[in-house]
């Protein structure tokens, strides 16, 4: 079955012929031609070809900066190429807005979702879209057909907050299908998805393509592309270096094509824990009190001490309590009970920005939020946070030359693409940002660095870069708290290694001898041999303590 609904008028290009709309349309859905686009100082997308067959999954793959977001922002209407053209089923088209593309059957999931929490699926899903089938049945019942025709599994009455991230996605999803999208385009889809559900959103695409929908998608993780995409295209530097072929590219040749470099592996199992303890969390309890008045503990008798040299990983589902751990730690939030001992001081009613001055670099889960100050230029970005420590002052003065020559020197070091310090962060590609947060972190010689997902978003050759200097510091003597959606990096890079399950560390792994597989289980509340499962049929009940809410209790 075809669904199909449409939300306006396709625009096509005034040069097109009278009769194009019923012209039989092209075997492909989408041909980008020439495509330039050119920013101060960085010209981000160079005379870009792209054909994506109809009824297909196509990867966008490319380093840091390569183009690729440019280029679906251009897809998407959310920027203008100055050059080129776009063809979407044979037709050449012009857009202006998103609303032109969504128009012409383009989608888009972004990486971060734009779900309102207190709102139904159905809410959600009809909102800005009420035309189309109202606000009641009928589109309770169009969601319902898009969801059973492509195994979404999505139910519209249930409130988006007790919905956990793979359900979110697949809201997402449903709500581009339901304004009538063909072409879906999807930024990083698998960035906070555990094994299990990688699989699932895979079924999902598989589902798409069959129905003749086609799919075109961001990715860094290259046995992922290489495993669902029909066709790859990599882009580098701005321009399309070359399509792979998945059935006959390996990983590492994908790399290669990707970075000129060799693919990295971030196992290791050279340990530098020492007995001397940097940080210890005991008894952690936070609570909070969600828009219904209802108080529930968010973090939940939590205790770990992490040593020099050590890298403990904490591996969860999003929205388990890690981000409320982090808060902790930097006294962000307000704790209920529990210390904290930093360096053999109790550091629980310290100001974060003391916290900071004593040792504990911090690189934040949302850059956006709390890493960067994305409209100020990036050597101010190198200052916040540290705006009382060499090099940025000496004395009660800022350094300004200071600050800005070890911008200079984070840029080269880290690899940081940008045409120069003095632009604003908002420039830079995602994975760029990435880079200049880790960077600042690192040259202020942390005893503690809390990580928070350290390479999401950055391509493989940097991700390389980035363990090494972890790794590398942790033989200096860093503490580090990973926390990180990524397997692979948890088990390659942790000492120890935690699982959060509902505001608790609920399990104990050992990295040597787990895999992803087995460690995605666990984070979704099974139980596995390979690990050492705590009790947690004990936790405190102050009128229901799910963060993630919708879970079984173990
Ligand atoms: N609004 C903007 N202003 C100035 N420069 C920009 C802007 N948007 C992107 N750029 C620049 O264009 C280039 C391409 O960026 P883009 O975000 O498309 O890369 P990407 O391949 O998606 O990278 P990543 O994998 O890091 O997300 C980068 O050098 C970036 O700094």
């Amino acid at each position: 079955m075809l669904l199909r609904s449409s939300p306006g008028e396709c625009a096509i290009k005034p040069s097109s012929s009278p009769q194009a709309a019923d012209r039989p349309s092209s075997p492909n859905a989408v041909e980008l031609r020439g495509i330039t686009k050119r920013f101060p100082g960085v010209v981000a997308n160079h005379d870009i070809d792209i054909t994506v067959t109809r009824g297909t999954v196509h990867a966008l793959m490319g380093e840091n900066g390569a183009g690729k977001s440019t280029l679906m922002k251009i897809l998407y209407g959310m920027q203008k190429p100055d050059e080129g053209t776009i063809t979407i089923d044979g037709q050449d088209v012009s857009f202006h807005t998103p609303g032109d593309a969504i128009a012409c059957g383009i989608g888009m999931v972004h990486q971060h979702f734009m779900l309102a929490d207190y709102l139904t699926v159905l809410e959600n899903v009809v909102l800005g879209s009420e035309k189309l089938y109202g606000i009641g049945d009928r589109a309770r019942a169009k969601i319902k057909e898009i969801s059973d025709a492509y195994g979404l599994n999505v139910r519209p009455d249930v409130m988006v907050e007790d919905l956990g991230v793979a359900d979110r996605q697949r809201v997402e999803i449903l709500k581009v299908l339901y304004r009538g999208a063909r072409i879906l385009i999807l930024d990083e889809p698998t960035a906070v998805l555990v094994p299990q559900e990688v699989d699932a959103l895979f079924d999902n695409l598989r589902e798409l393509k069959a129905e003749g929908l086609t799919v075109i998608f961001i990715s860094h993780k290259l046995g992922e592309v290489l495993s669902v995409a029909d066709d790859i295209t990599v882009i580098r530097r701005g321009t399309t270096v070359g399509t792979a072929d998945p059935a006959s590219t390996t990983p590492k040749q994908l790399a290669e094509l990707m970075v000129g470099s060799e693919l990295p592996s971030p196992e290791t199992r050279e340990s530098t824990v020492t007995d001397v303890p940097m940080l210890t969390v005991e008894g952690l309890r936070m609570t909070a009190t969600d828009p219904d008045g209802v108080v529930r503990a968010v973090l939940d008798g939590i205790d770990f001490t992490i040593h020099q040299g050590e890298v403990l990983g904490i591996a969860g589902v999003e929205g388990n309590g890690q981000s409320e751990l982090v808060e902790a730690i930097m006294g962000m939030r307000h704790l209920d009970s529990g210390t904290l001992v930093f360096d053999g001081e109790d550091i629980a009613a310290l100001p974060t920005r003391k916290r900071r001055e004593d040792g504990i670099g911090v690189i934040p889960e949302d850059r956006h939020r709390h890493g960067l100050l994305l409209e100020a230029p990036l050597w101010e970005n190198r200052i916040l946070g540290h705006v009382t420590e060499r090099p940025n002052s000496k004395g009660a003065f800022l350094d300004l030359r200071a600050a800005r020559a070890d911008t200079e020197r984070i840029v080269r070091e880290y690899d940081v693409r940008t045409p120069g310090i003095d632009v604003t962060a908002a420039s830079l590609s995602g994975g760029n940002q990435q880079k200049l947060i880790v960077g600042r972190e690192m040259s202020h010689r942390p005893k503690l660095l809390i990580a928070a997902h350290p390479t999401r978003g950055v391509d493989v050759g940097a991700q390389a870069q980035i363990w090494d200097q972890i790794r590398e510091a942790r033989r200096e003597g860093l503490a580090v708290l990973l926390i990180s959606a990524d397997l692979d990096e948890l088990i390659g890079l942790s000492d120890t290694l935690r699982v959060m399950y509902r505001g608790r560390l609920v399990a104990d792994a050992d990295p040597a001898d787990i895999t992803p597989e087995e460690l995605g289980s666990a984070m979704t509340g099974a139980a596995s041999g390979h690990l050492e499962h705590h009790d947690a049929t004990d936790a405190a009940d102050t009128g229901g303590d799910d963060p993630q809410g919708g879970g079984e209790d173990r």
